[in-house]
């Protein structure tokens, strides 16, 4: 239950989009900042993602498997420093598998193969606007992992990136899936809250937020 004064529970967001609070346990958010920490050395190193209009992105990333830049994948960060990324972890697809049975039910994990992963830093003021995830070919579910301080996640409509939506207050261990019908749903984080993370999650400060995804591309 985290110590919380109101324990949170599961929750249905939307159609194919489930809340699971508290779905890692502290050594398994350990363990991820830990290998989060070694992603971010390099060889392609966390930055602020350049966008096409000639800003930055606020939160700072490293990814894993493929390399994904404003808006398409590729093996190299050519947008950083040209090297190829990190391969994705076999034991972080399995992670997503049962991230996915919990989510939807024991076996509905079976099939999934995420091949990429967005490692997210928020620290300060970062945030993330409303957005789609729709980089990818796969439409197969979008495993969002969270550690470190709670922040606000914003979950909207397929449709339009305005209302309806519902805000929802993901903290460190929580799990959030999205898939089926609300796969290509807009979504946000209009605010991290400072200093609300357990230390026990091995982060002093700033959030973490790791989503597993299926590429849908071939080969490498
Ligand atoms: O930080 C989050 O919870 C969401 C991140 C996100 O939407 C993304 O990386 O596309
Ligand atoms: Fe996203």
């Amino acid at each position: 239950m985290n110590g919380a004064l109101f324990p949170r529970g599961r929750a249905v967001v939307g159609d194919g989009a489930v809340h699971v609070p508290g779905w890692l346990d502290p050594g398994r958010q350990r363990e991820l900042v830990e290998a989060c920490r070694e992603w971010a050395r390099g060889p392609v190193p966390m930055r602020h993602t350049a966008l096409p209009g000639g800003g930055v992105m606020s939160v700072r990333t490293v990814c894993l498997g493929w390399h994904w830049q404003p808006y398409r994948y590729t093996r190299d960060a050519g947008d950083v420093n040209g090297a190829r990324v990190t391969p994705f972890p076999v034991w972080l697809a399995e992670l997503g598998r049962a991230a996915v049975d919990e989510a939807y039910g024991e076996g509905a994990g079976a099939r999934y193969a995420p091949d990429t992963a967005l490692v997210n830093f928020y620290e300060g003021a970062a945030r993330m606007g409303m957005h789609q995830d729709k980089d990818e070919k796969s439409r197969a579910p979008v495993v969002s992992l969270s550690i470190g301080d709670t922040c606000v996640f914003r979950f909207g409509n397929t449709r339009t990136r305005t209302r309806p939506y519902t805000d929802v207050e993901l903290a460190s261990g929580d799990l959030f899936v999205f898939g089926g019908p609300s796969r290509l749903a807009f979504h946000a984080v209009p605010k991290v809250y400072p200093g609300t993370a357990d230390p026990a999650c091995g982060m002093r400060a700033g959030r973490l937020n790791i989503t597993l995804r299926e590429t849908g591309l071939a080969g490498g």
